[in-house]
């Protein structure tokens, strides 16, 4: 990546480091079972000394970069760094726009950032029966929004454990339900009767995969229940250009891979749109970029897709230490 940079501007030094973290389980989903979140950990050092944490957490199968493609991006870089290189990265990079710009916001120094956020967060629950016992403990811990991955086993019976589900959740609790595009059309059509009636269902999350757009358009005129694209919109391009196509049912946004903060800013503040952010399954340093987005940008009526820390076995901040400080 060759930029024109002015000979005046800030340099910064760039560290960066890869990492692995194994969920506690496997994360079924129709995209097959994901068992270990990888990603690169970054530091900016400016010159007066201050730091600045970022995080580039891929996702390839929803149309980011790999991270093979990030690592490359990372390698050919120099040691050190101006914020004109910063937003030269181009959008086909959109998990390390992310990481880069969010690593120019300045932390207190050499803490690693903690996320504190006010906003009510999504629980989200493992494919499959084990649903059925598992949702009283986030319940009990207060969570009163659950999501549940549905075309991963039949759907006669996933059918059958939501009519569990809906029996013994109370009737206060929201449920999203999140196909990954795994579902026919027929199936789409079947599932949407089925949570029109049922009343508890939120949205229904990328019914369909992002090449039948037209047809989850015309879908989502057909049914009470709201259709949520997600994989659909994974990269800022292809947000624009569901909007374009007249999307106006609910946006699942995954900060962390769908590119650069500022021009996500600018879309989300230019158009009324209904927004739900969702955690990547990224750590602390993504986490806390993320949730300020989502602090400013996300529908203030609908929880937030960032309950997944029980997927990892060690918090957050241990886990970083031990990564940056021990390597
Ligand atoms: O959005 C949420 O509630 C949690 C995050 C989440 O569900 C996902 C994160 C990353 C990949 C997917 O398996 C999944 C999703 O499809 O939304
Ligand atoms: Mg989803």
């Amino acid at each position: 990546m060759k930029v024109e940079r002015k000979s005046s501007e800030m340099l910064y030094q760039f560290d960066f480091r890869p990492y692995q973290r194994p969920f506690n389980r496997a994360l079924s989903t129709h995209h097959g079972q994901w068992n270990v979140r990888e990603g690169i950990i970054l530091r900016l050092t400016h010159e007066t000394g201050r730091i600045g944490w970022g995080e580039i957490a891929p996702i390839p199968w929803f149309g980011s970069e790999t991270l093979k493609q990030a690592w490359d991006f990372c390698q050919q870089l120099p040691a050190k760094i101006t914020v004109t290189d910063i937003f030269s990265i181009p959008p086909e990079l959109p998990a390390c726009q992310f990481g880069f710009e969010s690593a120019c916001v300045w932390g207190d120094g050499e803490n690693i950032p903690t996320t504190k956020s006010q906003l009510p967060f999504s629980h989200l629950l493992p494919s499959g029966e084990t649903v059925l016992q598992l949702w009283q403990i986030p319940w009990h811990q207060g969570s009163r929004t659950f999501k549940w991955k549905i075309g991963v086993a039949s759907i006669e019976e996933e059918l059958k454990v939501f009519r569990q589900l809906i029996q013994s959740l109370p009737t206060s609790a929201k449920l999203r339900l999140d196909a990954n595009g795994g579902l026919t059309q027929k199936e789409a059509h079947q599932w949407l009767r089925v949570t029109d009636s049922a009343r508890i269902v939120e949205f229904l999350e990328q019914p369909l995969p992002p090449a039948q757009f037209d047809t989850m358009l015309e879908m989502s005129t057909q049914y009470s229940t709201p259709i949520a694209l997600d994989e659909s919109v994974a990269t800022l391009n292809q947000l624009e250009d569901c909007y374009q196509r007249g999307w106006r049912g609910i946006y699942i946004i995954k900060a962390a891979i769908a590119g650069s903060p500022r021009r996500l800013r600018q879309f989300c503040q230019q158009h009324e749109i209904d927004v739900v952010f969702s955690s990547v399954l990224e750590s602390a340093i993504a986490r806390q970029s993320a949730l300020q987005l989502a602090a400013e940008l996300s529908n203030p009526k609908r929880a937030v897709g960032f309950g997944v820390n029980h997927w990892f076995n060690e918090d957050d901040e241990t886990w970083l230490k031990h990564l940056w400080n021990n390597l």
